[in-house]
Formats: C-alpha cells, structure tokens, sequence
C-alpha cells in the first residue's frame, strides 16, 4: 500500500479511498499493455506448501484471467512427490539436480504430479468458474522427450526415467486457450520408447513458453529471487540480460540453476521477459504483473522488451523496468 500524506482539509478515509485508487490505476499501463497476452506460470512444489498459498496462487491465476491475459499454469510438485515416495518406500535420490527414476519412481511421479497435484490446482481455480482443464504434458503429445543424458565427474552416469525435451507441440494448448480455458500442465512427457519421462518442470514450463510465444514466463519458488553469491550474500538481483545471466550461470548452484537456465533458454527462444519471484508472498504474481517495481528477478531481452512495452503508450521510468526512449513499435 502507497501510503501517502494527507492532503490539507482531507479526513483519514478520503486519504485512504486516494491511496486505493492510486493502486488500482497503477495496473492500468500494465494491463493495457498485457492485454491478450499469454503468460507462462510456473508453479513449483515449495510455493504450494500450504493451503492459504494454494488459494491464493489459484486466485492470483484467475484474476490474471479476468484482467484479459492468457495464464498457462505449468506445475510441478518435487516435495509433494517425495512425501509420496516415503509414503510408499520407494527410494529417491537427486543427481546434478534431477530425480534419479526408477520406473517404480516414474509411477509414482505420475500419480502425484498428474492424479495428485494437477487436480488439486485445478479444483482451486474452478471455484471461481469452469475455466481450468487440466492435462499431462504426455497428453496429446505436448510434451516429447528423450532419455536425457547426464555426465557426473566426466563419467556417463544413469539416472532412469528423466527425460530432455526435445519436441512441444503447442497446438491442444492453444486450443484450450482460444475455446477461454486455463491449461493447466504436469511435467511430464511422452517418451520416444512409447512410455513416459520425467521432466524438471522449470525446463518444461520454458519449452512451453517459448513454443507458445509467450510473453512472460514467471516462475514462483521459496526465495525472493536470484542472489547475487548465494549462500554467503542473499543481496537480490532485480534485473539482468542474458549475456550478464550466462557469464554467471557456472557460478550457481543447484536449485537456482535450473530455474536460470530455463529462463535463459526463454530469452533466446524469443520470450521477452522471464521471472522468478516469491511463491511464498501472496498475490505475488500480480504484484509483478502489475506494478511498476515489479518483484524478484528479471531476465529480460532489451529489444524483445521494448517491443512488447512500447506497444501501448507511456512506460513509467523505474529501476526495474528500464527502456530507451524508443516509442514506436508494434505490440506483437
Ligand atoms: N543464487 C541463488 N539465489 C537464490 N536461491 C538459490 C541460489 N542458489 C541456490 N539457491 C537455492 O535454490 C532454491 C530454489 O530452488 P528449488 O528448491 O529447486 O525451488 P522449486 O522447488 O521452487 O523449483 C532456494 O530455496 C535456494 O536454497
Ligand atoms: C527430473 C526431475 O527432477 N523432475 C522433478 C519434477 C517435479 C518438479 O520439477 O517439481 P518442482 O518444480 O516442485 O521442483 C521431480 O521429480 O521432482
């Protein structure tokens, strides 16, 4: 809330009615300027530990929806899978950051992320009307994969059932789109063997961006966003551009490195501006959406962005959101 002195002869409501309105009319740019468009939502398993946060998430989405944007909810569920895997006592282990499958792991995998997790989402957001349908990435052949390949200490190492994604057809997701729904998209893949992959949801919600020719992909996790040397410094870094990013991803560590890589990879397949923010802080997503400051971290393409800003009138001047005084261009 912008809280702001008030004016001489004001009583303390009219102040407050000022400053709702100030706060509502500071979406207005930003919707204008998103109208229409899609933005790729990633959901991870640590921004959907609780209930408030899942109701809120499913809120965010909707509002999104009614404000004219297209929300393509993809989703993940890792420690939603493990609490299932020691249900059941099957072990897992991570290696270079992804879950090594069994295909006693890959089954339940499955039914957590699409039986489980995929429903639970969809249920929220169709409290609010018939718009979430929720699907596989192994659904219509979204989502193809191949065994991915990983090398640890320069030896070839196995680690089961992941996959690498190698096609999306974006097709039924645009479908569900224009018949005015929300997709809303487990990672996991069909498989090139006939089966099926599991796929780090951060990488599958990139591919999906990118294949859709979103505008955004905003991925929500546990922390405010990227930091600047992690663990020792936890100062927040707001923006950045994709040269800046790849000199510093051999620097990151694992839970972060996925996530910069598949915003990286957003980027340079045409995807102006790719975010990781705070699952944790409610409403967190509209905050990036439509405010001026923004939230978290921005990976951004200067040129893609200023097309896709420029489309629509005036840009406030703000630290994050920078542009150059380039004022023409057409919205895509
Ligand atoms: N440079 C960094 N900045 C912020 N967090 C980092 C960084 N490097 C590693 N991390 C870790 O990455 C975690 C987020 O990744 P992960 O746990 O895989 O999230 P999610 O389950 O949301 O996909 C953070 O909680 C933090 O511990
Ligand atoms: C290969 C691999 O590691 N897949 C992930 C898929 C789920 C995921 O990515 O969930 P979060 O977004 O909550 O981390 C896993 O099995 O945990």
């Amino acid at each position: 809330m912008i809280a702001r002195p008030s004016q001489p002869g004001e009583s303390d409501e009219q102040a407050e009615a000022r400053d709702k309105a100030a706060n509502l009319i500071e979406a207005l740019p930003w919707l204008s300027r998103f109208h229409g468009r899609t933005v790729v939502v990633k959901y991870g398993g640590n921004a959907m530990i609780n209930e408030e946060l899942r109701v809120r998430f499913a809120e965010s989405i909707v509002f999104l929806y009614y404000a004219g944007l297209r929300p393509v909810v993809v989703h993940g569920g890792g420690p939603q899978i493990n609490a299932m895997l020691d249900r059941v006592g099957v072990e897992s282990a991570f290696t270079a950051g992804l879950r090594v499958t069994t295909d006693e792991a890959m089954d339940v995998v499955r039914m957590v992320l699409t039986g489980q997790v995929n429903r639970e989402i969809v249920g929220l957001v169709n409290q609010h009307g018939p718009f979430a349908v929720g699907v596989s990435g192994e659904d219509a052949n979204i989502v193809q994969a191949e065994r991915k390949q990983v090398e640890v200490d320069g030896e070839p190492t196995d680690i089961g059932r992941v996959g690498e994604i190698c096609d999306v057809t974006p097709g039924p997701v645009s479908a569900l789109i224009g018949d005015g729904r929300i997709p809303v998209i487990s990672s996991v893949a069909r498989a090139d063997d006939g089966g099926v992959y599991n796929v780090n949801a951060d990488t599958a919600a990139s591919a999906l961006a990118v294949a859709l020719g979103a505008s955004k992909l905003i991925m929500l996790t546990d922390v405010e966003g990227l930091f600047a040397d992690y663990p020792d410094n936890t100062e927040l870094i707001s923006r950045l551009d994709a040269d800046e990013l790849r000199a510093l991803l051999p620097s990151l560590s694992s839970g972060m490195l996925p996530k910069m890589e598949a915003c990286l990879r957003a980027v340079e397949g045409g995807v102006p501006q790719a975010h990781i923010i705070d699952g944790r802080v409610p409403h967190s997503l509209l905050l990036e959406v439509f405010t001026d400051q923004g939230v978290g971290t921005m990976v951004a393409d200067a040129e893609l962005e200023a097309a896709l800003l420029s489309g629509n009138g005036h840009l406030p001047r703000t630290q994050r959101h920078q542009q150059t005084d380039q004022t023409s261009g057409e919205a895509q």
